[in-house]
Protein backbone atom coordinates (compact mmCIF):
# COMPACT_ATOMS: atom_id res chain seq x y z
CA UNK A 1 0.00 0.00 0.00
CA UNK A 2 1.33 3.51 -0.81
CA UNK A 3 0.35 6.27 1.72
CA UNK A 4 1.11 9.82 1.18
CA UNK A 5 0.80 12.60 -1.68
CA UNK A 6 4.04 13.30 -2.54
CA UNK A 7 4.08 10.68 -5.45
CA UNK A 8 4.17 11.88 -8.81
CA UNK A 9 3.82 9.17 -11.40
CA UNK A 10 3.35 10.27 -15.04
CA UNK A 11 -0.58 10.31 -16.38
CA UNK A 12 -2.02 7.19 -17.65
CA UNK A 13 -3.59 8.56 -20.48
CA UNK A 14 -2.97 4.97 -22.75
CA UNK A 15 -3.43 3.00 -18.99
CA UNK A 16 -6.62 3.64 -17.56
CA UNK A 17 -5.85 1.60 -14.49
CA UNK A 18 -3.20 0.83 -12.62
CA UNK A 19 -1.17 -2.33 -14.50
CA UNK A 20 -1.31 -4.34 -11.39
CA UNK A 21 -4.78 -5.57 -11.01
CA UNK A 22 -5.27 -2.76 -7.61
CA UNK A 23 -7.30 -0.36 -8.14
CA UNK A 24 -5.71 2.86 -6.92
CA UNK A 25 -8.46 4.14 -4.30
CA UNK A 26 -8.12 7.79 -2.65
CA UNK A 27 -8.68 8.77 1.06
CA UNK A 28 -9.00 11.74 2.68
CA UNK A 29 -6.41 12.66 4.93
CA UNK A 30 -8.43 14.39 7.68
CA UNK A 31 -10.34 12.80 10.95
CA UNK A 32 -13.41 12.39 8.34
CA UNK A 33 -11.77 9.45 6.85
CA UNK A 34 -10.83 7.63 10.14
CA UNK A 35 -13.32 5.48 10.46
CA UNK A 36 -13.26 4.07 6.86
CA UNK A 37 -8.82 3.38 6.99
CA UNK A 38 -10.37 1.57 10.57
CA UNK A 39 -12.81 -0.73 8.85
CA UNK A 40 -10.54 -1.08 5.82
CA UNK A 41 -7.56 -2.01 7.81
CA UNK A 42 -9.58 -4.74 10.35
CA UNK A 43 -11.67 -6.28 6.99
CA UNK A 44 -8.08 -6.82 5.32
CA UNK A 45 -9.47 -5.06 1.84
CA UNK A 46 -7.08 -2.56 2.44
CA UNK A 47 -4.58 -4.72 0.90
CA UNK A 48 -6.58 -5.59 -2.04
CA UNK A 49 -5.85 -0.86 -3.29
CA UNK A 50 -2.91 0.86 -3.77
CA UNK A 51 -4.52 3.74 -1.13
CA UNK A 52 -3.98 7.30 -1.59
CA UNK A 53 -3.84 9.80 1.48
CA UNK A 54 -4.14 13.75 1.12
CA UNK A 55 -6.68 16.49 0.93
CA UNK A 56 -9.87 16.50 -0.88
CA UNK A 57 -8.91 18.57 -3.69
CA UNK A 58 -5.26 16.52 -4.10
CA UNK A 59 -7.18 14.12 -4.49
CA UNK A 60 -9.60 15.63 -7.39
CA UNK A 61 -6.59 16.66 -9.22
CA UNK A 62 -5.21 12.99 -8.85
CA UNK A 63 -8.42 11.41 -10.11
CA UNK A 64 -8.25 14.25 -13.29
CA UNK A 65 -4.92 13.41 -14.02
CA UNK A 66 -5.77 9.60 -14.37
CA UNK A 67 -3.42 8.51 -11.18
CA UNK A 68 -6.26 7.64 -9.04
CA UNK A 69 -9.05 5.38 -10.31
CA UNK A 70 -11.72 6.43 -7.18
CA UNK A 71 -12.03 8.13 -4.34
CA UNK A 72 -13.66 11.06 -2.17
CA UNK A 73 -14.23 14.69 -3.68
CA UNK A 74 -16.01 17.28 -2.69
CA UNK A 75 -19.69 17.28 -3.87
CA UNK A 76 -18.83 20.51 -6.26
CA UNK A 77 -16.20 18.98 -7.79
CA UNK A 78 -18.60 15.91 -8.60
CA UNK A 79 -20.71 17.42 -10.15
CA UNK A 80 -18.76 19.58 -12.24
CA UNK A 81 -17.29 16.69 -13.99
CA UNK A 82 -20.10 14.18 -13.87
CA UNK A 83 -19.32 13.63 -17.31
CA UNK A 84 -16.47 11.93 -16.62
CA UNK A 85 -17.20 10.79 -13.20
CA UNK A 86 -19.88 7.94 -11.58
CA UNK A 87 -20.90 8.00 -8.14
CA UNK A 88 -19.52 4.04 -6.45
CA UNK A 89 -21.99 1.70 -6.55
CA UNK A 90 -24.32 2.24 -3.45
CA UNK A 91 -22.99 5.50 -3.10
CA UNK A 92 -20.60 6.37 -0.18
CA UNK A 93 -20.35 9.61 0.64
CA UNK A 94 -19.35 11.91 3.68
CA UNK A 95 -22.58 13.82 5.26
CA UNK A 96 -24.88 14.47 8.52
CA UNK A 97 -28.02 15.54 9.23
CA UNK A 98 -27.98 18.37 11.19
CA UNK A 99 -24.40 19.70 12.69
CA UNK A 100 -21.42 17.47 11.12
CA UNK A 101 -18.85 19.27 13.43
CA UNK A 102 -16.36 19.97 10.94
CA UNK A 103 -17.71 22.53 8.30
CA UNK A 104 -17.89 25.66 9.87
CA UNK A 105 -18.41 29.61 9.13
CA UNK A 106 -16.56 31.29 11.79
CA UNK A 107 -16.96 35.02 12.80
CA UNK A 108 -17.05 37.45 15.14
CA UNK A 109 -20.59 38.87 14.34
CA UNK A 110 -23.55 37.48 14.04
CA UNK A 111 -23.93 35.93 10.18
CA UNK A 112 -26.35 39.03 10.01
CA UNK A 113 -23.85 41.95 10.18
CA UNK A 114 -21.38 39.94 7.60
CA UNK A 115 -23.38 42.47 4.68
CA UNK A 116 -20.52 44.37 3.26
CA UNK A 117 -17.88 42.13 5.10
CA UNK A 118 -14.94 39.86 4.02
CA UNK A 119 -15.37 36.11 4.11
CA UNK A 120 -11.58 34.46 4.02
CA UNK A 121 -12.35 30.51 2.18
CA UNK A 122 -10.96 27.98 2.97
CA UNK A 123 -9.21 26.43 0.09
CA UNK A 124 -9.17 23.39 0.69
CA UNK A 125 -12.67 23.52 0.55
CA UNK A 126 -15.12 23.36 -2.34
CA UNK A 127 -18.34 22.30 -0.64
CA UNK A 128 -19.00 23.90 1.95
CA UNK A 129 -16.86 27.24 0.49
CA UNK A 130 -20.14 27.16 -1.76
CA UNK A 131 -22.71 26.02 0.74
CA UNK A 132 -21.53 29.23 3.38
CA UNK A 133 -22.07 31.36 0.73
CA UNK A 134 -25.67 29.68 -0.44
CA UNK A 135 -26.29 30.16 3.43
CA UNK A 136 -25.17 33.74 3.40
CA UNK A 137 -26.81 35.22 0.39
CA UNK A 138 -30.20 33.19 0.24
CA UNK A 139 -30.70 32.13 4.11
CA UNK A 140 -29.30 34.97 5.89
CA UNK A 141 -29.77 37.86 3.13
CA UNK A 142 -26.23 39.30 3.66
CA UNK A 143 -23.71 39.92 0.71
CA UNK A 144 -20.09 40.24 1.40
CA UNK A 145 -17.13 39.44 -0.31
CA UNK A 146 -14.85 36.35 -0.63
CA UNK A 147 -11.70 36.33 -0.87
CA UNK A 148 -9.68 32.40 -1.11
CA UNK A 149 -6.98 31.98 1.49
CA UNK A 150 -4.78 29.06 2.82
CA UNK A 151 -6.68 26.79 5.56
CA UNK A 152 -5.49 29.01 8.98
CA UNK A 153 -8.23 30.78 11.44
CA UNK A 154 -5.75 33.20 12.81
CA UNK A 155 -4.46 34.45 9.28
CA UNK A 156 -7.85 34.11 7.91
CA UNK A 157 -9.33 36.11 11.06
CA UNK A 158 -6.30 38.97 10.50
CA UNK A 159 -7.54 40.22 7.38
CA UNK A 160 -11.17 39.29 7.05
CA UNK A 161 -14.62 39.47 9.49
CA UNK A 162 -15.31 35.95 8.68
CA UNK A 163 -13.86 32.54 7.88
CA UNK A 164 -15.17 29.17 6.48
CA UNK A 165 -13.20 26.48 7.17
CA UNK A 166 -13.12 22.43 6.97
CA UNK A 167 -11.40 19.28 8.49
CA UNK A 168 -9.93 18.51 11.46
CA UNK A 169 -8.99 22.09 12.29
CA UNK A 170 -12.47 23.29 12.28
CA UNK A 171 -13.38 19.80 14.17
CA UNK A 172 -11.04 21.23 16.78
CA UNK A 173 -13.10 24.58 16.68
CA UNK A 174 -16.15 22.59 17.42
CA UNK A 175 -14.25 20.78 20.60
CA UNK A 176 -13.01 24.18 21.98
CA UNK A 177 -14.68 27.75 20.45
CA UNK A 178 -11.99 30.00 20.94
CA UNK A 179 -13.92 32.91 23.20
CA UNK A 180 -15.26 35.82 21.45
CA UNK A 181 -15.87 33.65 18.14
CA UNK A 182 -19.17 32.17 16.97
CA UNK A 183 -18.37 28.80 15.24
CA UNK A 184 -22.02 28.23 13.03
CA UNK A 185 -21.98 24.98 12.20
CA UNK A 186 -23.10 24.70 7.88
CA UNK A 187 -24.45 21.37 8.37
CA UNK A 188 -27.02 22.47 10.88
CA UNK A 189 -27.70 25.76 8.98
CA UNK A 190 -28.68 24.05 6.11
CA UNK A 191 -30.69 21.46 8.13
CA UNK A 192 -32.40 24.21 9.54
CA UNK A 193 -33.10 26.05 6.74
CA UNK A 194 -33.86 22.90 4.18
CA UNK A 195 -35.30 20.57 6.57
CA UNK A 196 -32.49 18.15 4.23
CA UNK A 197 -29.20 16.43 5.12
CA UNK A 198 -25.75 18.02 3.52
CA UNK A 199 -23.68 16.15 1.53
CA UNK A 200 -19.71 17.24 1.69
CA UNK A 201 -18.22 14.94 -0.32
CA UNK A 202 -19.08 12.11 -2.48
CA UNK A 203 -17.26 8.83 -3.78
CA UNK A 204 -16.63 8.77 -7.24
CA UNK A 205 -14.84 6.68 -9.96
CA UNK A 206 -13.51 7.55 -13.36
CA UNK A 207 -15.96 6.67 -15.63
CA UNK A 208 -13.56 4.74 -17.93
CA UNK A 209 -12.77 2.55 -15.12
CA UNK A 210 -15.99 1.65 -14.07
CA UNK A 211 -16.83 0.56 -17.50
CA UNK A 212 -13.83 -1.78 -17.89
CA UNK A 213 -13.63 -3.14 -14.55
CA UNK A 214 -17.15 -3.17 -12.74
CA UNK A 215 -16.54 -6.26 -10.75
CA UNK A 216 -13.62 -4.84 -9.06
CA UNK A 217 -15.32 -1.87 -8.42
CA UNK A 218 -18.29 -3.17 -6.99
CA UNK A 219 -16.28 -5.03 -4.74
CA UNK A 220 -14.19 -1.67 -3.55
CA UNK A 221 -17.71 0.00 -2.97
CA UNK A 222 -18.96 -2.95 -0.87
CA UNK A 223 -15.46 -3.25 1.05
CA UNK A 224 -16.17 0.63 1.70
CA UNK A 225 -19.65 -0.54 2.97
CA UNK A 226 -18.15 -2.73 4.80
CA UNK A 227 -15.84 -0.49 6.44
CA UNK A 228 -18.19 2.04 7.73
CA UNK A 229 -20.58 -0.76 9.20
CA UNK A 230 -17.71 -2.07 10.94
CA UNK A 231 -16.28 1.16 12.27
CA UNK A 232 -19.79 1.57 13.05
CA UNK A 233 -20.17 -1.63 15.11
CA UNK A 234 -17.23 -0.68 16.80
CA UNK A 235 -17.15 3.36 18.31
CA UNK A 236 -15.32 3.22 21.58
CA UNK A 237 -12.16 1.04 19.17
CA UNK A 238 -12.47 3.73 15.87
CA UNK A 239 -12.16 6.49 18.36
CA UNK A 240 -9.34 5.43 20.44
CA UNK A 241 -7.84 4.62 17.45
CA UNK A 242 -8.56 8.34 15.46
CA UNK A 243 -7.33 10.11 18.96
CA UNK A 244 -4.67 8.01 18.09
CA UNK A 245 -4.40 9.76 14.51
CA UNK A 246 -5.13 13.24 16.16
CA UNK A 247 -2.36 13.21 18.13
CA UNK A 248 0.05 13.83 15.04
CA UNK A 249 -1.64 16.58 13.60
CA UNK A 250 -0.88 20.45 14.97
CA UNK A 251 -3.02 20.95 17.95
CA UNK A 252 -1.96 17.57 20.00
CA UNK A 253 -4.26 14.90 20.50
CA UNK A 254 -8.11 15.33 20.84
CA UNK A 255 -10.52 13.49 23.47
CA UNK A 256 -12.04 10.10 22.63
CA UNK A 257 -15.27 11.84 23.28
CA UNK A 258 -15.13 14.48 20.95
CA UNK A 259 -14.03 11.61 17.60
CA UNK A 260 -17.38 9.87 19.41
CA UNK A 261 -19.80 12.71 18.85
CA UNK A 262 -17.98 13.31 15.59
CA UNK A 263 -18.44 10.14 13.76
CA UNK A 264 -22.34 9.60 15.57
CA UNK A 265 -23.29 12.73 13.18
CA UNK A 266 -21.14 11.61 10.69
CA UNK A 267 -23.03 10.03 7.91
CA UNK A 268 -20.82 7.98 4.69
CA UNK A 269 -24.36 6.92 3.17
CA UNK A 270 -25.80 8.34 -0.02
CA UNK A 271 -29.66 6.67 -0.12
CA UNK A 272 -32.40 9.01 -0.92
CA UNK A 273 -32.81 11.32 1.51
CA UNK A 274 -29.33 12.45 0.67
CA UNK A 275 -29.69 12.01 -2.74
CA UNK A 276 -32.82 14.40 -2.62
CA UNK A 277 -30.15 16.91 -0.75
CA UNK A 278 -27.64 16.63 -3.73
CA UNK A 279 -30.57 18.00 -6.10
CA UNK A 280 -31.29 20.73 -4.27
CA UNK A 281 -28.03 21.98 -3.97
CA UNK A 282 -27.14 21.55 -7.14
CA UNK A 283 -30.16 23.11 -8.24
CA UNK A 284 -29.16 26.35 -6.10
CA UNK A 285 -25.52 25.82 -7.30
CA UNK A 286 -26.62 25.97 -11.40
CA UNK A 287 -28.28 28.50 -10.24
CA UNK A 288 -25.19 30.66 -9.61
CA UNK A 289 -23.14 29.41 -12.65
CA UNK A 290 -21.26 27.72 -10.12
CA UNK A 291 -22.39 23.84 -11.74
CA UNK A 292 -23.76 22.86 -15.05
CA UNK A 293 -27.61 22.94 -15.13
CA UNK A 294 -29.76 19.54 -14.59
CA UNK A 295 -27.26 17.58 -12.73
CA UNK A 296 -29.25 14.28 -11.54
CA UNK A 297 -27.03 12.26 -9.52
CA UNK A 298 -27.81 8.55 -9.12
CA UNK A 299 -25.21 5.93 -8.08
CA UNK A 300 -24.23 3.07 -9.84
CA UNK A 301 -26.31 -0.20 -9.32
CA UNK A 302 -24.89 -2.23 -6.59
CA UNK A 303 -23.89 -2.85 -3.01
CA UNK A 304 -26.13 -0.25 -0.59
CA UNK A 305 -24.81 1.19 2.41
C1 LIG B 1 -17.03 16.90 6.62
C2 LIG B 1 -16.06 17.28 5.83
O1 LIG B 1 -16.21 16.91 4.53
C3 LIG B 1 -15.54 17.46 3.47
C4 LIG B 1 -15.80 18.76 2.98
C5 LIG B 1 -15.36 19.13 1.74
C6 LIG B 1 -15.59 20.52 1.22
O2 LIG B 1 -16.08 21.37 1.96
O3 LIG B 1 -15.31 20.76 0.02
C7 LIG B 1 -14.64 18.20 0.93
C8 LIG B 1 -14.36 16.95 1.38
C9 LIG B 1 -14.62 16.53 2.77
O4 LIG B 1 -13.42 16.57 3.51
C10 LIG B 1 -14.84 17.98 6.33
O5 LIG B 1 -13.84 18.13 5.62
O6 LIG B 1 -14.85 18.39 7.51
Amino acid sequence: MTVGHATSRPPTASAPTSPSARLRLGDISFLNCAPLRWGLAHSGAREHFDMLSGPPEWLAEELLAGRLDAGPVSLVRYLRHADMWDLLPGGVAIGSDGPVHSCHLVSRVPLEHLDGAVVAVSEASRSTALLARILLEDAVGVRPGYRSAPQNLDTMLAGADAAVLIGDEALRLHARPPVGLRIQDTGALWRSWTGLPMVFAVWVVRREVAREHPERVRAMAAALADAAERARAHPEAVASAAAVESARGPGGRLPEQVLLDYYRVLDYSLGDRQLAAVREFARRAAARGEVPEGRTPRPLPGGQL
